[in-house]
C-alpha cells in the first residue's frame, strides 16, 4: 500500500481572477455532513472494506480523516533499524491508546502483537458505536472542533462473517520483540500511506503515491481508521475499460463501470485547500451506488496478494486468481 506507483492526480490550484468557474472536479467545500460510508466484511480472505452509505456524486469529496498513527518509513522496508523502532513504538503506543479499536479494525496485526481479537459483543459495540469515524473531520477548516461521526455510518457485519474472519486469524502464544517488528514492519508495508515533503502540495493518486517521491529515501507515513480498509481494484486495460462501459450506457449490463472508483491525495492542495497536512482526502472518480464497495488501484508495486477484485473476477485481465499482485 505504501509503495505502489499509482497515477497522480492532476494538482490544480483555481484562480478565479482567471477561470470564471472552477473546473468541476474542484473541491470548493469540504464533504456533506452526512453519513457516506460505513465498513463491510468483503470475505474472510480479503477482510474488511469501506463501502457507499448512499448514492455518491461523481468528483464527491467523500470523506477527510486524521491519521490513526504516523511514523517514518523507508521504501526499502527492513533497512534501517531506528525506522523499524519507531514504526514498532507506534503501533504499540496506538494499541495502548485505543486497544479494542485496534483489536477491531486491525484483527491481524493485534494478534501478531499478542491481542486475541475480540468477541462479537465487543466488537460490534466498537463497529457500530461510531469508534471506526472518530478521526473524520467536518468543517471546511478542517480543525478539530468540527469532529464528528456523522460522514461514517457505522458498519454493516454480521456476528457470522465476524466470526469467520477471525476464526483464521492465528494468535501467537508467545511473542518476541523480532516477532513484534516484523508485525508493525508488515502492516507499515500494507496500511500505510506516504505523505508529501513539505512543500510538494500533497501526494495523490488512484491509489498511488506521489510521483515526486524518491525510492530510496525516507518519508512519513500515516495509517488510517477507514482510509487504510480501502481494497485493491485493477485498473482494466483501456480496450476492456471502454467496451464494458459502453455496455453500461447502453443499458445491457446493469453492473457499475470496471475499475476503481475511488482517489486518494494527502494533506492540502489546490483542490482541498482546507485539508490539513497528514489528513487523507477520498474522492470519488465516477458515481458511485450505495452499498458499492470503495477501491482504488494500488499501483503496480510489491502488495502480496491474490487479487479478488472485480476487474480480475469479470476477467477484464485475465480471470480471478490469474493475477497474483506480487
Ligand atoms: C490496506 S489493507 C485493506 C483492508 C483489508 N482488507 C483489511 O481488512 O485490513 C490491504 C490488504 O487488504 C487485502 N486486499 C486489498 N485489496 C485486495 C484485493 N483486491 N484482493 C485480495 N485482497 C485484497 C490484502 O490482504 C491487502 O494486504
Amino acid at each position: 500500500m505504501a509503495n505502489p506507483s499509482g497515477e497522480s492526480a492532476k494538482h490544480e490550484v483555481f484562480d478565479a481572477s482567471k477561470q470564471a468557474k472552477p473546473p468541476p472536479h474542484f473541491l470548493r467545500s469540504p464533504p456533506l455532513a452526512l453519513p457516506a460510508v460505513r465498513i463491510g466484511l468483503v470475505s474472510p480472505e480479503v477482510g474488511y472494506g469501506l463501502f457507499a452509505a448512499r448514492d455518491l456524486a461523481p468528483d464527491e469529496f467523500v470523506f477527510h480523516e486524521a491519521p490513526l498513527l504516523t511514523a517514518p518509513f523507508n521504501e526499502k522496508f527492513a533497512a534501517d533499524r531506528a525506522l523499524v523502532l519507531s514504526q514498532t513504538a507506534a503501533c504499540r503506543a496506538a494499541l495502548a491508546a485505543h486497544r479494542d479499536l485496534v483489536a477491531v479494525a486491525y484483527p491481524a496485526l493485534a494478534a501478531r502483537l499478542g491481542v486475541p481479537p475480540l468477541p462479537w459483543e465487543e466488537a460490534r459495540r466498537v463497529l457500530e458505536g461510531g469508534g471506526l469515524g472518530m478521526n473524520l473531520v467536518v468543517g471546511g477548516s478542517g480543525g478539530g472542533d468540527g469532529r464528528a461521526t456523522t460522514q461514517f455510518a457505522g458498519a454493516s457485519v454480521k456476528q457470522a462473517e465476524y466470526e469467520a474472519y477471525t476464526a483464521g486469524i492465528k494468535v501467537s502464544a508467545s511473542v518476541s520483540e523480532a516477532d513484534v517488528r516484523q508485525a508493525c514492519l508488515d502492516f507499515f508495508k500494507h496500511y500505510a500511506f506516504q505523505v508529501p515533503p513539505k512543500g510538494s502540495g500533497g501526494a495523490a493518486g488512484v491509489g498511488g503515491v506521489s510521483a515526486l517521491m524518491n525510492a530510496a529515501s525516507t518519508r512519513e507515513a500515516c495509517i488510517y481508521l477507514l482510509g487504510s480498509l480501502i481494497n485493491h481494484c485493477c485498473t482494466p486495460p483501456a480496450s476492456a475499460s471502454s467496451s464494458s462501459a459502453s455496455l453500461v450506457m447502453k443499458g445491457k449490463n446493469k453492473g457499475p463501470p470496471p475499475g476503481p472508483n475511488c482517489s486518494w491525495r494527502i494533506g492540502p492542495s489546490g483542490l482541498a485547500h482546507f485539508v490539513r497536512p497528514r489528513h487523507i482526502c477520498v474522492q470519488a472518480r465516477r458515481a458511485i451506488r450505495e452499498g458499492e464497495q470503495l477501491t482504488w488501484d494500488y499501483g503496480k508495486r510489491e502488495k502480496g496478494f491474490d487479487c479478488q477484485c472485480d476487474t480480475c473476477r469479470d476477467g477484464l485481465i485475465g480471470g480471478l486468481g490469474s493475477c497474483h499482485v506480487l
